[in-house]
């Protein structure tokens, strides 16, 4: 958060000649070198006029143009001190907690001090604070009560996030991050990390990933879309009994056709205790056990009927018409599946069939590969939650959104972490309480080479972080960046993709990078990455990068089942309709060109459009 400050000299002589002013600009100095981001609006020189001091702090709240008006001198006892008065005249609401924090700690100074008649309030949304008019005491008064400037101005513009920071920092007792600011000249103006190949940072990622699969219990209906961590052997057949395939009667085979006797019936669900004899038939429905004596079932349309009871209702007798052929239209016990059998093996996803099977066999619960506790953290002054209102200068968070649910399109949930501003105690808090709760922590933006983007740097310098992957020969992605941390006693136990803020590049780097690294701590995809399929180019593709490009695509099937593809146009990477409709990613050499009617491999993320 910028905060901008204005300063005004209070002082008949300095008005004259304002070469003497010497407390205005060491005020500006110290200021600046607080607030390296702040903003100064205005110094300015007045005589000691309480119609002139007044005027000037008019004119500069009401603008809305400063967030903090410090007025320098004419505080005294001095027949011509009357800034007080003057701040009096315009101030709607006091703040005398700044001057008493003040006047406190400078009677440990000096006892002079008693002799200060400085004021404090708030005129619409900006501080006004009087200072004494030496240089020494205006900066005294200065340090005093610069900590609180962070959250006074955010409370007074009404920036939840920046209170919650400072609430936060507060409350935990927070270590200022060893990142600065200060010293944009000394940046290095060149990437200090090479250019990997997209194979290579993959290779690396495997390799450094911290062990973090371990295996968790779940009942049945928790556990759609999660990897099996055991082989399922079946303790029981399935069918447990010889159930009928059919409606009609079990019979003895060896009686082959003609009349029998319709001794019992067995519906779905019975247990039958009685035996067939020779020329003796049970009517059975489908999936009925079919009873002792019986070998096989004559579906009802093979047989007439002919003898019925008195009362014309029941059937005594039928004629079988077709020759029953022994074990006909009977499921044997253990045919589907057989006791001891391993019927799913370990390492495949669960989908809704592996569900029922499961069930089948009668498991409650079953033993799965425990997945990372994903977190998510935006990056960027600039955020604001679509929830909100926007403000000039600001733009909507969009990556965390379509991060959580391309994850979750793939059955990964992760937690929203927050947004963090662009400054380094705000990105170490946030990514401290992100590493508190998750295991693997994905942040956008603020990877790049600008003064204020910051990860990289906090993630070395703040959390000991080692940058695997800080710079890739991609595009969109280049700036993509893979870290591990490790915990007290040295093993490595946190993962983080600092993915860039642009959107496309970001969600692009999210399915190369971040769903192939979940899918393999599941044991799931040995980061072969995605099925790539041959797809027929509707039009020419062309790369004027030097970097290798994902092109996102959309491919179709035709009539013939022969896929075709195209390029979702323009594929800048803040353009996010460029991924809208694509199911595939076409990788097209720097500096060239790709015919129409080519064919080519398009690697698959999604199914096909319909
Ligand atoms: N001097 C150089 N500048 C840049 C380079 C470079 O190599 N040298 N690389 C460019 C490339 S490539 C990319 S990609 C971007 C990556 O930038 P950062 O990761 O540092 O991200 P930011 O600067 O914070 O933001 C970039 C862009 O994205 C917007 N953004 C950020 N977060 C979000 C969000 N959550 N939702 C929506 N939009 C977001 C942000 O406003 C910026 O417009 O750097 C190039 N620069
Ligand atoms: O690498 Mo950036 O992601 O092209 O815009
Ligand atoms: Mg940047």
């Amino acid at each position: 958060m910028a905060i901008r400050f204005g300063i005004l000299t209070v002082s008949t002589t300095c008005f004259i000649c304002p070469e003497k002013d010497r407390t205005g600009p060491e005020l500006e100095a110290c200021i600046q070198s607080a607030f390296p981001d702040c903003q100064i609006v205005f110094r300015k020189i007045v005589s000691d006029v309480r119609a002139d001091i007044r005027q000037v702090l008019i004119d500069f709240t009401d603008a809305g143009t400063c967030d903090v008006i410090f007025t320098a001198g004419g505080t005294g006892f001095a027949l011509s001190d009357v800034t007080p008065e003057a701040t009096k005249d315009v101030i709607e609401k006091e703040a005398p907690g700044l001057t008493y924090a003040i006047l406190a700690k400078s009677l440990g100074i000096t006892e002079m001090a008693m002799l200060s008649r400085a004021t404090a309030g708030i005129r619409k949304q900006t501080i006004i604070l009087n200072f004494p008019g030496s240089v020494k005491a205006s900066i005294e008064s200065f340090n005093i009560v610069k900590p609180t400037f962070f959250h006074a101005v955010a409370l007074l513009r009404e920036d939840a996030s920046q209170v919650t920071l400072d609430h936060n920092r507060i409350q935990q007792d927070f270590q200022p991050s060893k990142v600065s600011l200060l010293a944009t000249a000394r940046r290095p103006r060149k990437s200090l990390y090479p250019m990997l190949e997209v194979q290579e940072a993959l290779k690396i990622i495997k390799e450094k990933l911290p062990p973090m699969q371990k295996i968790e219990e779940l009942l049945l209906e928790d556990s759609i879309d999660r990897v099996l961590a055991e082989d399922i052997r079946a303790s029981r057949p399935v069918p447990e009994f010889a159930a009928s395939i059919k409606d009609g009667y079990a019979v003895k085979a060896s009686d082959g056709t003609g009349l029998r006797y319709v001794k019992a019936v067995v519906a779905a669900g019975d247990a039958p205790d009685n035996e067939l004899g020779p020329g003796e038939a049970c009517r059975i429905s489908t999936g009925a056990p079919v009873p002792r004596g019986a070998d096989a079932v004559v579906q009802v349309e093979d047989t007439i009927l002919t003898e019925a009871s008195v009362d014309g209702l029941q059937e005594v007798t039928v004629n079988i018409l077709i020759e029953p052929k022994l074990g006909q239209d009977i499921r044997q016990v253990g045919s589907d599946i057989a006791v001891d059998e391993v019927v799913l093996c370990k390492n495949r996803r669960i989908t809704p069939s592996y569900l029922g099977v499961i069930a089948m066999l009668g498991f409650e619960k079953v033993k799965v590969i425990k997945r990372p506790c994903i977190g998510i953290v935006s990056t960027g002054n600039e955020l604001v939650s679509y929830k909100d209102v926007l403000k000039p200068g600001s733009i909507y968070d969009s990556n965390k959104l379509s991060l959580l649910s391309l994850l979750k399109s793939y059955s990964y949930e992760a937690i929203d972490c927050g947004i963090s501003k662009d400054h380094p105690d705000s990105v170490k808090l946030t990514l401290e309480k992100a590493f508190s709760k998750c295991d693997l922590v994905i942040t956008t933006g603020g990877v790049s080479m600008g003064e204020f983007d910051l990860l990289k740097q906090v993630l070395e310098e703040d959390f000991g972080a080692t940058i695997h992957v800080g710079r890739l020969n991609m595009k969109p992605g280049k700036p993509t960046v893979f870290a591990t941390l490790s915990n007290n006693i040295g093993k490595i136990n946190k993962a983080v993709f600092a993915l860039p803020g642009n959107p496309v590049s970001c969600f692009v780097t999210t399915l190369l990078f971040v769903v192939p690294t979940l899918k393999y701590l599941e044991n799931e995809m040995d980061f072969k990455n995605w099925p790539k399929v041959n797809v027929t180019l509707e039009h020419n593709i062309s790369n004027k990068d030097a970097r290798p490009e994902y092109v996102r695509m959309i491919v179709l099937a035709n009539d013939e089942g022969a896929l075709t593809g195209r390029s979702t146009g323009n594929q800048i990477s803040s353009r996010l309709n460029s991924m809208v409709d694509a199911t595939g990613l076409l990788l097209v050499p720097g500096h060239s060109t790709i015919k129409a009617n080519t064919s080519v491999k398009v690697q698959l993320f999604r199914t096909l459009n319909l």
